[in-house]
């Protein structure tokens, strides 16, 4: 059984967490209650990634909080990350879980109900389902499905689901009432003057949804 908790997703970016650093940062929100982080450096090649990767899961490793690695299949292997996250352009769910192993947490982006539906459960452990609404951070992203798609897509998928894309504090409890284990940010946390009370609030609003 893989123990992970998508409740309080960060993703970083190093672009917008360049101030005080994406490792830096990440120590931050899992200080402020960040369940799961994933590295997406959109930019780095395989060593550069292997590099801060290694950093970050050195800093995470106390808290036990799962380090993903975004696209790179190589890198995430070479980092002993916790996971890897794959689009849908990006490498065959199927491809990535065999040359991850049986053990690796595997997240795929799902844009539709009819990709939710044919995911393989022994394949795919979570979906990052997105965008809910537009967002600067990743200019090529989808046409934005609002909360009513996002629960479509969640009710097709047969694993745990993270909200993303333009979601900040105040949208967890719709999130979770559309049926999301938790909500992904980039911008809610990277680059926030307090990265750690960005976290603090999304983890409570969080907990408040769920009471
Ligand atoms: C949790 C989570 N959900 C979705 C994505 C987006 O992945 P992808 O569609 O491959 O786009 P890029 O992030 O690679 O630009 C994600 N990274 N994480
Ligand atoms: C990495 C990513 N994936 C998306 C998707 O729709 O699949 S949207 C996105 C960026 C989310 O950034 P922010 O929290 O700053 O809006
Ligand atoms: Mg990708």
């Amino acid at each position: 059984m893989k123990n992970f908790d998508l409740s309080v997703y960060l993703v970083l970016d190093p672009d917008l967490c360049r101030e005080i650093g994406m490792v830096e940062t990440a120590r931050l929100a899992v200080e402020g209650g960040a369940t799961i982080v994933q590295l997406r450096d959109k930019h780095a090649d395989t060593a550069q990634i292997i590099e801060t990767g290694r950093a970050l899961k050195a800093a995470l490793a106390g808290a036990r909080v799962p380090l993903i690695v975004n696209d790179d299949v190589e890198a995430a292997i070479a980092i002993g990350a916790a996971g890897l996250h794959v689009g849908q352009s990006d490498m065959v769910a199927a491809i990535a879980r065999e040359r991850i192993g049986r053990d690796m947490i595997l997240g795929l982006s799902v844009e539709t109900e009819e990709l939710a539906q044919r995911i393989d459960t022994s394949v795919v452990d979570y979906v990052g389902i997105g965008p809910v609404f537009a967002t600067v951070t990743k200019p090529d992203h989808k046409q934005p499905i609002g909360f009513d798609g996002l629960a479509r897509i969640v009710a097709a998928a047969p694993v745990p689901a993270v909200a993303i894309g333009g979601i900040k504090a105040e949208h967890a409890g719709p999130a979770l009432a559309a049926g999301a284990r938790g909500i992904a940010v980039v911008s809610a946390i990277c680059g926030q003057p307090d990265p750690k009370a960005a976290t603090r609030r999304i983890a409570e609003e969080i907990e408040r949804a769920r009471a």
